[in-house]
């Protein structure tokens, strides 16, 4: 069986306080491996995005343990974690957080020039994930003239343009139609996926479902079990 890519323990994350105050995880746990493509789903609020956001890095929990790769990111200095969300991860929001300024091939090469990449090159290789992603004409447009589905595949061509080890995808295909949203994903299957990386994708989208791996369920800020086929 392939490694273990994340392993998630106990993880525990408040928000807010006194009476506003919101259980978002609650001793939720996981495991991924490398080489699979994890699905996360589950109702509205029951703490899905709080997870992926501790997981990559981004959101401190109060309690618990993240596991990337045999380290624990939560124990890294802030610089160690800063590197790690650089060069191990690729993350693509919900609201997509493209720079408003910078050209939509600029976005994308952002994740190579930070990694000291020469910028000629990051633009050549950010063209190459547009076109993948079926954007090629729109490279030297602004994000604030693409439509909402266009920016969330800039989005998407940014986080798979360094080939991350780890991939998390915020509902990835929630402003794509179905083809589209196929498309993307089977591509992402197919060449961005292999046995040295692992991809964790939460979505509604049962369009997308066929790509799966395992398919966990998450109510109430816990994961609660696997989805099987028949569910
Ligand atoms: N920054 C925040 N401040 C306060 N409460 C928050 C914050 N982020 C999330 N929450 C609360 O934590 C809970 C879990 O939210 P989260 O966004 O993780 O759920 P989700 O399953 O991803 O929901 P959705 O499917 O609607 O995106 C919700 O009750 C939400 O209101």
């Amino acid at each position: 069986m392939a490694a273990v890519a994340i392993r998630a323990s106990q993880l525990v994350k408040w928000f807010g306080e006194g009476r506003a105050r919101t259980l978002a995880v609650d001793h939720a746990a996981l495991e991924a491996r490398f080489g699979e493509m994890l699905f996360i789903v589950g109702p509205s609020g029951s703490g899905k995005t709080t997870l992926l956001s501790i997981i990559s890095g981004i959101l401190r929990p109060d309690e618990g343990t993240v596991t990337v790769k045999d380290t624990d990111i939560w124990r890294l200095s802030k610089d160690a974690l800063a590197e790690f969300r650089l060069r191990t991860v690729g993350f693509v929001f919900q609201d997509y957080h493209l720079f408003p300024r910078l050209t939509t091939a600029e976005n994308v090469a952002i994740p190579l020039i930070l990694q000291n990449v020469d910028w000629d090159k990051a633009l050549g290789e950010a063209e190459k994930y547009l076109e993948v992603v079926g954007l090629h004409e729109r490279i030297g447009l602004p994000p604030f003239k693409l439509s909402g589905g266009e920016q969330q595949r800039v989005a998407i061509a940014r986080a798979i343009v360094s080939q991350p080890q780890i991939l998390v995808l915020d509902e990835p295909t929630a402003s794509l139609d179905g083809d589209t949203g196929r498309r993307i994903l089977s591509f992402v299957h197919d060449h961005i996926l292999n046995d040295q990386r692992c991809i964790l994708i939460v979505t509604h989208d049962a369009r997308i479902f066929e790509y799966a791996d395992r398919i966990l369920r998450m109510e109430d800020g816990r994961i609660t079990g696997t989805v099987t086929g028949t569910e």
